[in-house]
């Protein structure tokens, strides 16, 4: 195995030197409580982090996460010590439920996301344009994938594949069954060495199949390895960062099940493109396309060159993203009113002695 069969590619040559005296480097394939699984192309390591990363650490972003190429010191055996989180080139991450509005890392440094859809009663325009946003505030390049091919006639399949093209530019789709196995050579000839992948997707759309189905895991084995981690077994076995056998990495952590808006809002812009391209011959520089003169989105809306649900939705994310956004300020603009508060008081203080 190589660095390259983990995972480090250009991308990660950019910004990562190999070149550490004396210190391990290897990539975070499991997370738990603050302790990792470190995969190296010779072993696997876990690990914990130095009191100096951890104290130093301003907020959960600054600890390893899954997908993270990290430098660590062994001690005894294959008991490690993280020093350094190396920079990342992109960052999976949602809206952590914890009350400062913090992000909360799902995965780092993953390259292509498969935004993926049931064709029966899961699938739906609005939300596979959340996830692209997702995926664009991310820095990791979308790929629709359709599942559960088998359960429509190919005309609906074609009808829905069509309709994705009018509203998103730009992103591949690739149709497939995890059943019958219809679409799956197309998508392995777009997964390759080096590249990191993940899944996106709401639940029972067919995540686990294609996970599966790409590791060349049979259907039994699935079950037999659930069961002993069920019953308490040390889960070396358990991983989230998993290489395929036909080159390719793919992470599968727990947070990437549930995904909300939490990104830059140009990134919604970057997904509407069509409504970024007319906003250029609004009136207004800040035009927010609701209620301004000569606003050539709402002319568009008005003579039916703009879909009205489209519409709708680059407004519902941006309100959402509005909101986000302003928690997190709130938060910014409070921390430094309280540290400047700090500061007078030991002033005074000073003043006093
Ligand atoms: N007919 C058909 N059924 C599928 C296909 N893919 C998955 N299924 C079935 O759909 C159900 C859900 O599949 P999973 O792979 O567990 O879906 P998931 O997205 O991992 O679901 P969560 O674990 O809840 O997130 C299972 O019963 C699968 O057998 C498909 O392409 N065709
Ligand atoms: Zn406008």
């Amino acid at each position: 195995m190589t660095l390259k069969d983990l995972g480090f590619n250009k991308s990660a040559q950019k910004l990562i030197s190999l070149e550490r005296e004396g210190m391990k480097v290897g990539r975070v394939i499991v997370e738990h409580k603050e302790r990792y699984l470190i995969q190296t192309p010779e072993n696997i390591y876990q690990a914990e982090i130095t009191g100096k990363l951890r104290y130093s650490a301003e907020s959960r972003a600054d600890l390893p996460a899954v997908g993270d190429w990290v430098t660590f010191s062994v001690f005894d055996d294959n008991a490690a010590i993280i020093i350094e989180v190396m920079p990342r080139y992109s960052t999976l991450e949602r809206q952590a439920v914890n009350k400062f509005g913090e992000k909360q890392i799902i995965a780092t440094n993953v390259d292509i996301a498969f935004i993926m859809q049931a064709v029966d009663h899961d699938f739906n325009l609005n939300r596979l344009e959340r996830y692209i946003a997702i995926c664009k505030s991310s820095y990791i390049r979308p790929v629709i994938i359709l599942s559960k091919t088998d359960l429509i006639g190919q005309e609906k399949v074609t009808a829905i594949i069509e309709s994705i093209h009018k509203r998103i530019s730009n992103v591949s789709v690739y149709p497939i069954s995890n059943e019958t196995y219809t679409g799956y050579e197309e998508l392995k000839e777009t997964i390759t060495a080096g590249n990191t992948y993940c899944i996106l997707g709401s639940s029972g759309v067919g995540k686990s199949s294609l996970a599966n189905n790409l590791l060349n895991v049979p259907k039994l084995k699935v079950n037999a390895i659930s069961n002993s981690t069920s019953k308490g077994k040390h889960t070396t076995t358990h991983r989230e960062l998993m290489i395929l056998p036909e080159g390719g990495v793919l992470i599968d952590t727990p947070g990437m099940r549930e995904l909300g808006i939490a990104g830059d809002s140009d990134s919604i812009d970057r997904t509407f493109d069509q409504i970024s391209i007319l906003a250029r011959n609004c009136k207004f520089k800040d035009c927010t396309h609701t209620e301004e003169p000569d606003c050539a989105v709402l002319e568009a809306l008005e003579s039916g060159g703009l879909d009205q649900s489209t519409y709708e939705n680059y407004h519902k994310l941006k309100r959402e993203q509005a909101h986000f956004s302003s928690t997190v300020a709130e938060r910014r603009a409070k921390d430094k009113k309280l540290g400047k508060l700090y500061k007078r008081i030991k002033e005074e203080k000073d003043k006093r002695r």
